[in-house]
């Protein structure tokens, strides 16, 4: 596929932009059973990091899934070519010198660590947002458990398509026992821990 194709080095290196932008760069890889907080604590990270004046973006499953990944449905072929392509584009923010938390069911652990090989060593975080199906259900914001136990909708993660749980991820939250405050807080100080960003925890 590749063949005649020669990779373009940039002017401006990802190490200019960090030291411009006064901060490391990174992706926080939020995983989790739909409903289980990806998208409400990973927004309230970038809040907190923006106030911090760290240039961060959220990429949210829902979003991408209506452009970028219009054309993937939920097969474990398609689920895996989503989180192949996101991870391309988390590798670009990245080298852009920003902070980049991501928000994606994302339930195959060959496909995160896929990701966490496309940038270096320190800088994927796998942030597991641990809560269990029943209290998943519960909450069921967008109403989709519903459907799944009605047979609406097929091949959905927890009812009848599997999730793999992260053996070692770099940080676990769990939703059901914790607030979003405190969620928010944890990784906060894991970030501030690691130096990547000042501050003390
Ligand atoms: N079959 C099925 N299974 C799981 N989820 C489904 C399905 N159909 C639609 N949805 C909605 O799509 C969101 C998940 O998309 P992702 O791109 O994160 O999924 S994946 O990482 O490719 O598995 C997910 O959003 P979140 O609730 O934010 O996780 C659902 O709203
Ligand atoms: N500690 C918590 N962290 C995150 N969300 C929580 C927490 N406690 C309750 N919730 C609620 O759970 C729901 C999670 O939905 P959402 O963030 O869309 O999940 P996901 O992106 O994983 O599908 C929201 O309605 C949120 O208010």
């Amino acid at each position: 596929m590749s063949t005649n194709i020669v990779w373009h080095h940039t002017t401006i290196t990802k190490e200019d932009r960090r030291k411009r932008n006064g901060h490391h760069s990174c992706v926080l890889w939020f995983t989790g059973l739909s409903g289980s907080g990806k998208s409400t604590v990973a927004n309230a990270v970038s809040k907190k990091l923006f106030e911090l004046g760290i240039q961060n973006y959220v990429l949210d499953g829902d979003n991408i899934r209506h452009g970028l990944n219009k054309d993937l449905g939920f097969s474990a072929k398609d689920r895996t070519e989503n989180i192949r392509r996101i991870g391309e584009v988390a590798k670009l923010f990245v080298d852009s010198g920003q902070f980049v938390l991501t928000a994606f069911i994302s339930p195959f652990a060959q496909d995160r660590e896929l990701v966490r090989s496309l940038v270096e060593n320190n800088e994927f975080i796998e942030i597991y947002v641990k809560c269990p199906l029943e209290e998943c259900e519960k909450r069921d914001p967008k109403g989709l458990y519903k459907k799944a136990r009605n047979g609406e909708i097929r091949d959905f993660t927890g009812i009848d398509s599997p999730y793999e749980e992260p053996v070692s991820p770099e940080l676990t939250i769990e939703t059901h026992l914790h607030s979003i405050e405190e969620c928010v807080n944890k990784v906060i100080a894991y970030l501030r821990d690691r130096h990547f960003i000042k501050g003390e925890s």
